[in-house]
């Protein structure tokens, strides 16, 4: 065990509910262990210091209060362009020796660890991620803390578009976040019962008039049969122009009269669920162990209900895939059975 006095931690990237969770979890811990904590602001942002901006506060017991239960980040999050330049960098290790920080530990996505891998190079005290991303895109761990929150708001909302969609026999297309992974999509999209799931899992637009045209003749089909609701679920980023251009083309050129709705940055707010608060909870624990094990570079994960660590550059590959067993029965099973009269 090393003996550790002064760790750092900041938030990063879009903002997952539990961040606050895993904040709380990690001052407790560290309290635990006799070790300052100093929170940086706005996310790398805190560590590329400007002037007459306070960006760190000492974090006490106090700051637990209240939080574990709340969306967002009281730390807040922000994007850092400055941090993708060699001047960032060093900025962001000067400031971290200034203050005499040991590890520093970053909740955030891929696109923050990226930023850790990098700023690896230009400084050497310990390096630990935290998964805090709605998307669930980082490999290696089962769940990313957000996810089951954001899975739990889109359900939510289109459990009440079925109700209006059902009243009016109407047609809807619904748009998720993910960027460019359909985890949120997929389980959103078969525990509402959509009748088309459209994610980068089962679905590609190289002919995109054809695949317009097959759109618009299942659609056709299902409603002659069943004179009823019908949404389809759609990934962000996945239909150039997104929800609102496919239904305009659906409607201009197949004379399928559907509504876009967006669903947006609702998916990011909100109290966690339980999953996300325990989650968090056990990482941001697991990650001051981590510290005090003498671990560098790795993001904590859990795989199968087992906390562990898997190195940084491994974590940000790109590799995990929708579960299998989700996106076959839907293409199987679920779909064509949603589209028959019944
Ligand atoms: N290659 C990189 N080098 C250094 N910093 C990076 C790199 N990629 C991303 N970052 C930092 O991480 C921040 C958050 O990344 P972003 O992709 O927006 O969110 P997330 O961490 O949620 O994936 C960026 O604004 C930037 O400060
Ligand atoms: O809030 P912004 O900057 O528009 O970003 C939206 C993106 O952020 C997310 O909500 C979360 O992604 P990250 O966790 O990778 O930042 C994505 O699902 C979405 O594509």
């Amino acid at each position: 065990m090393k003996k550790i006095n002064r760790i750092a931690i900041l938030t990063s990237g879009g903002d997952a509910p539990g961040m606050n969770a895993a904040i709380r979890s990690v001052i407790l811990a560290a309290h635990h262990y006799h070790i300052d904590v100093i929170g940086f602001y706005h996310g790398f942002n805190g560590l590329i210091c400007k002037e007459n901006i306070n960006q760190t506060k000492c974090l006490s017991l106090v700051d637990t209060s209240n939080i574990i239960q709340r969306g967002g980040t009281i730390l807040k999050s922000a994007r850092c362009p400055e941090m993708q330049t060699e001047q960032g960098l060093k900025q962001a290790a000067k400031t971290l020796n200034n203050n005499e920080i040991e590890a520093l530990i970053v909740i955030g996505g891929d696109g923050s660890f990226n930023g850790l891998i990098e700023l690896k190079n230009y400084w050497h005290g310990q390096l630990i991620g935290i998964p805090g991303t709605i998307d669930n895109d980082l490999d290696g761990t089962d769940f990313t803390i957000g996810f089951a929150t954001a899975v739990n708001t889109a359900i939510e909302a289109i459990d009440k578009i079925r109700d209006t969609a059902d009243a009016f026999e109407r047609i809807f297309i619904v748009e998720l976040m993910g960027r460019h992974s359909g985890h949120i999509t997929f389980n959103v999209g078969i525990a509402c019962g959509a009748e088309q799931v459209l994610s980068f899992e089962n679905f590609s637009i190289d002919d995109k008039e054809a695949k317009l045209q097959q759109l618009a003749d299942e659609i056709n089909t299902a409603q002659e049969n069943r004179h009823s609701s019908y949404i389809i679920v759609i990934a962000e980023n996945l239909w150039p122009g997104g929800a609102m251009e496919l239904a305009k083309e659906l409607r201009q050129k197949a004379n399928v009269d559907c509504t876009a709705c967006v669903l947006g940055h609702i998916q990011r707010g909100g109290s966690p669920v339980p999953k996300d608060r325990l989650l968090a909870t056990k990482m941001g624990v697991a990650a001051v162990q981590a510290i005090i094990e003498g671990e560098h570079c790795i993001m904590i994960a859990e795989q199968n209900n087992t906390m562990c660590h898997i190195n940084l550059a491994e974590a940000v590959k790109h590799h995990k895939v929708v579960n299998q067993q989700l996106v076959e029965a839907q293409e199987n099973i679920l779909a064509l059975t949603a589209q028959n009269q019944y």
